[in-house]
């Protein structure tokens, strides 16, 4: 089993640069995966992915430098077994909001008697199908549990949160957080700001890696001088969308109407 250098680097502080996968495609996941970035996320929480395209995307950035995180939509244990067994390393979970969470968390990483993930190596794809040697000795030290703080209550308990074993690091979300503050859509407000600060101070504090995903450079070089280890600092699909449009603006004459945006069909 290989060792997890993204786990290793974010617990040693060394900082990890990443972008976020939301077009669940294998194809732009490993245009990405060779693009320059120490991890990629590929989202399941906000993005149409499912278990099958979730692995279709692990097995087209596994020949690269790049390390997979996955965030499932929700905090389940039974679809965190089914990640961990298709060969999840790193799992971002979203919403996050006590020691106690966190503590289930932990034990949906591990097997009994620590925790409480079904045992299904011998048809995994985590174990090689069972030709990765003591695969079930070994699973735990190369998970590596990233817990989402983003809201009043995460808040609150971060630091039991971040405190808690098997908990490698804590992301705070900042649009979540944002709109539990009263800023919906404003994650640059001050009050905003100095929650993700706070936050950060806090989870270093308990020794923890800090992590965040913020479009903003000047944001982003700030969390890093602040200790973040973990910062994804853009998305594929804002890459797309805004590098396209910027493209046709150049070519569409001046007089012309703008681009009509698609019908509101949702
Ligand atoms: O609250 C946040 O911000 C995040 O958790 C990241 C977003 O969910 C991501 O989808 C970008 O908007």
């Amino acid at each position: 089993m290989s060792a997890n250098m993204f786990k290793a680097a974010i617990a040693e502080g060394r900082p990890q640069i990443g972008l976020w996968q939301a077009l669940a495609s294998p194809y732009t996941a490993e245009i990405c995966a060779g693009a320059g970035f120490d991890w990629l996320l590929i989202d399941g929480e906000h993005a149409p992915n499912d278990l099958p395209l979730i692995l279709s995307q692990l097995q087209a950035v596994a020949p690269y430098d790049a390390e997979a995180v996955v965030r499932p939509p929700v905090g389940d244990p039974v679809l965190i077994k089914q990640l961990l067994d298709i060969g999840v390393r790193n799992l971002l979970v979203p919403m996050v909001e006590s020691a106690a969470q966190a503590e289930l968390l932990v034990r949906a990483t591990r097997y009994p008697p620590a925790g409480i993930r079904g045992v299904g190596s011998a048809i995994g794809r985590a174990s090689q199908w069972n030709r990765t040697r003591n695969y079930l000795h070994r699973a735990e030290e190369e998970i590596c549990l990233l817990l989402q703080v983003e809201s009043v209550a995460g808040l609150a308990a971060i630091t039991e949160i971040a405190a808690k074993d098997g908990v490698d690091g804590v992301f705070i979300g900042p649009s979540d957080l944002a709109a539990a503050l009263g800023h919906l859509g404003d994650p640059g407000h001050a009050e905003v700001q100095k929650a993700i600060e706070d936050g950060i101070a806090k989870i270093r504090e308990a020794g923890k890696a800090a992590g965040i995903l913020i479009a903003d450079e000047a944001l982003a070089r700030r969390y890093l001088d602040l200790g973040a280890s973990f910062v994804a600092v853009g998305t594929d699909v804002t890459i797309l969308a805004r590098g396209a449009e910027a493209l046709a603006r150049r070519f569409r004459s001046t007089d012309a109407a703008p681009a009509a945006g698609p019908k509101q069909v949702y």
